[in-house]
């Protein structure tokens, strides 16, 4: 059993705040329990010596955030292609140095984007990157939990260069994972630009057989929609619905380029969406997207960082800080985008259909956090992820005091000379 002692503030899921409170955590046949309370020593009457004690004065308590869309091994890739738009940073950049990458570059990939997302807080996931299961592999060695997506594009991908082998190895690594009490196994056709109706429908099909997610890129850019309204007279929205796919078992990254009547098809359809605020500016995917629609239509929102070679990190702090402002700057309304909005949207893990339970605590002895008039304000304008102190997940210690505790400190040396080496193959 873990006990917070004294935590000087505590903000729970539904974003209520309790002062200077104990929090139990026990690991229990049926999940994680949470206790929260004065002096949980002498009222849960616990035994010391069976409780791993961290003091909690001067900490923050929050929920894990939760990070609804990203590629983790694209860590490899950080700095690779900045200051280019989508499609050229893909298919020049991002797709010839992608293609060079091994099963064992992509393990060594995801433990860096792992640790990073530890080091930020952020303990629950949802991935789409080839070689899935070793994403997987290094998720559940550091112990974080994620929806991890086997993608699915129609020309090939690393892995493999045959579609229809690509389906079926997508199936297998769903019946392999589909139990797992950390990994939630999904299945992720690319983008409607790579994936015919075809492939969507297979997708569809895997994904309500299994009662997995489908997971997608979905009008990111204008060039995309332009495109497709061109070719067939609907739009990347209009065209899923069409096709029978658009669902409450999809998540959907980006819908920057969304029209009112597709924000509706959104909400009817309880398609979940991943805002990905900072990718979409850097890649000047052009246009917001329009989350006060959204919000009202009752679309469920959720907070992604997209991968690290277009946003170029994985700190979920500074990306609600980001999505709060960019919506307050592109509505010309201060009161959009605000504190409570942002919170939910980072800490919401019932998108992916996994139980937050886990604690993050963050550092408050630092000179941009005091004096502390709102800490929810603190939290999402002042920190950042290098405030993040400790992280409890899944009942476990993974960090403490920012030293990670999940792994041997001395393996970090190992592992940048790794990502180092990986590196030296990239050429362009
Ligand atoms: O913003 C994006 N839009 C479209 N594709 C992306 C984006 N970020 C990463 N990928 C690409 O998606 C594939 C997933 O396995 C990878 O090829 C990755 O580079
Ligand atoms: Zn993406």
């Amino acid at each position: 059993m873990i006990l917070i002692k004294n935590l000087s503030y505590l903000i729970d899921k539904d974003l209520k705040v309790y002062e200077n409170c104990d929090v139990l955590i026990k690991k229990e046949e049926d999940g994680i329990k949470k206790i929260v309370g004065k002096n949980l020593i002498e009222k849960e009457n616990l035994n010391k010596s069976d409780l791993k004690i961290i003091d909690g004065k001067n900490k923050a308590g929050m929920p894990g955030l939760v990070n609804t869309h990203t590629h983790i091994p694209m860590t490899l890739l950080r700095g690779i292609a900045d200051d280019m738009r989508l499609e050229e940073w893909l298919r020049e950049k991002i797709w010839p140095n992608e293609a060079k990458l091994t099963k064992e570059d992509v393990y060594y990939g995801s433990l860096l984007g792992c640790l990073e997302m530890l080091r930020f807080g952020v303990t629950i996931f949802n991935d789409m990157y080839f070689f899935a299961e070793k994403v997987a592999e290094a998720t559940k060695e550091i112990g974080l939990r994620g929806v991890i997506s086997f993608p699915i594009i129609d020309v090939g991908t690393p892995e493999c260069e045959n579609r229809d082998k690509l389906i079926r190895m997508a199936e297998n690594f769903i019946k392999k994972y589909k139990e797992d009490k950390l990994i939630k196994p999904a299945i992720a056709p690319h983008a409607p630009y790579t994936c015919s109706e075809e492939t969507y429908k297979e997708c569809k099909e895997i994904a309500d057989n299994y009662g997995t997610l489908l997971h997608t890129h979905l009008s990111e850019t204008r060039y995309e929609v332009v495109e497709m309204e061109n070719k067939i007279g609907l739009r990347p929205i209009e065209y899923l619905e069409k096709i029978g796919v658009l669902d409450n078992n999809v998540i959907a990254a980006h819908c920057v380029w969304v029209t009112k009547e597709e924000v509706r098809k959104l909400a009817k359809h309880k398609v979940k969406v991943s805002h990905c605020p900072i990718s979409n500016m850097k890649l000047a995917s052009g246009g917001v997207m329009p989350l006060i629609e959204m919000l009202n239509d009752g679309v469920e929102i959720t907070i992604g960082t997209d991968g690290v070679a277009s946003n170029n990190n994985l700190d979920m702090l500074e990306e609600i800080k980001v999505c709060s402002i960019l919506h307050k700057a592109h509505r010309w309304d201060a009161t959009v985008g605000d504190i409570d909005t942002v919170l939910k949207m980072a800490f919401n893990s019932d998108a992916l259909g996994i139980e937050n339970n886990d604690i993050v605590l963050i550092d408050l002895t630092a000179p941009h956090l005091r004096p502390i008039h709102n800490i929810k304000s603190n939290i999402v304008y002042s920190a950042n992820g290098n405030d993040v102190d400790t992280v409890i997940a899944n009942g476990e210690v993974l960090m403490e005091n920012k030293r990670f505790k999940c792994i041997d400190e001395k393996f970090l040396d190992k592992l940048y000379e790794k990502v180092d080496k990986i590196k030296e193959k990239f050429s362009c």
